[in-house]
């Protein structure tokens, strides 16, 4: 059998059944989804972290490229109580170090009661415990990854439904899952994805209906250019924001953001609207949160286990942003309306411009 060893913050050492050979180190984080593995481990916003599924099995219906979020898998190790063939070896084919046979129960209740922490990883024919030590030692903190942009963005700006006949969407892409970008292109939108440094003269040349800074991994204290774009045009152009996208928008509009202890990752995260008071079930991965929106800005919705806040409205400029992920993939799609509500913002706001002709 394959020697695997996670060491976690502190230096404890947890021995498990090695799946997927490799060293890795990162944010050991955990998410309750019960399904949605694929959709899991193609999203960018897990770059730098390790992943546990707290969900004993995980991949009883194997691994099709069709339900991939990105192109290739974001956590640097996964951890689970058992990993089906198929998924072991796409993870050994990836190069992601994978371990099952381990007490994920055990390793939850200590992410609950310490916080999401580092963790150093070791999974090979003759890898010690002192090799996990040593990637432990090496972990940096999620915040101190400061080119983490970089790594998830895309190098190039691309153009998608330029033949549709709805709104423009400049969609800054901080490491976007390919969800956001069909969500809107089934609303018959054309999308321009944009690297998460694009500048404000690229934007201006797609003079887009709305702004969407999407979803992305890390700090978003570590996102300067897309917090400076919305601060450049969140006076004349509806600003929209998925996730890292909320916590752009409430930094560039005077708000401020946290680290959470463990954050919220799974499918089943309760979500109140506080105008219609309805709850929506939500797909949500994150460990930061808006912690003041500031004064342009209002909670709309609120997390019904945390108060934290889940929706933001402008409260003079045209502004929608969401905590959790409207486009599911994993999970419910409750709130797949927020995409609708964004493009008729966009539409109402090109409207009122009168036309220079
Ligand atoms: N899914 C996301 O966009 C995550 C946002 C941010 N990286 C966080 O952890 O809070």
């Amino acid at each position: 059998m394959t020697a695997a060893y996670v060491a976690l913050e502190g230096g404890h050492v947890i021995e498990g059944r090695g799946r997927a050979s490799g060293t890795a180190r990162g944010e050991l984080v955990f998410t309750t989804a019960y399904s949605g593995y694929e959709e899991s481990l193609t999203d960018p916003s897990y770059e730098e972290q390790v992943l546990t599924f707290s969900y004993p099995l995980i991949g009883n219906y194997g691994v099709r490229e069709e339900r991939f979020e990105s192109d290739r898998v974001h956590p640097r190790a996964v951890l689970a109580r058992e990993l089906t063939e198929d998924v072991a070896e796409w993870l050994e084919s990836e190069g992601v170090p994978a371990l099952d046979h381990i007490d994920t129960r055990e390793v939850v209740t200590d992410i609950r009661d310490g916080g999401a922490m580092k963790c150093g990883i070791a999974v090979g024919e003759d890898v010690t415990p002192e090799d996990a030590l040593e990637e432990l030692e090496a972990c940096k903190g999620m915040s101190e990854h400061t080119e983490i942009g970089e790594q998830v963005s895309v190098d190039d700006a691309t153009v998608h439904g330029e033949d549709n006949d709805g709104e423009t969407v400049a969609l800054v892409d901080c490491g976007a899952k390919g969800s956001i970008v069909s969500s809107l292109l089934e609303r018959d939108a054309t999308v321009h994805v944009l690297p998460h440094d694009a500048t404000v003269a690229e934007v201006e040349a797609i003079d887009p209906d709305v702004l969407f800074i999407s979803n992305g991994p890390g700090d978003p204290a570590n996102f300067e250019q897309a917090i400076a774009l919305v601060e450049a045009f969140v006076e004349d152009t509806p600003v929209a924001g998925i996730c890292l996208g909320q916590q752009v928008v409430a930094r560039a509009l005077g708000g401020s953001t946290e680290k959470m202890d463990f954050g919220h990752r799974g499918v089943n995260q309760p979500v109140l609207d506080l105008e219609s008071k309805q709850v929506l079930m939500t797909t949500q991965n994150h460990g930061y949160t808006v912690a003041e929106p500031g004064e342009h800005l209002e909670v709309s919705q609120i997390n019904v286990n945390d108060d934290t806040p889940e929706g933001l409205d402008g409260v003079e400029y045209d502004i929608l942003t969401r905590q959790y992920h409207p486009e599911a993939n994993p999970g419910p799609q409750d709130s797949l309306g927020f995409f609708d509500d964004v493009l008729a913002m966009g539409e109402q706001s090109a409207r009122a411009v009168p036309a220079d002709d």
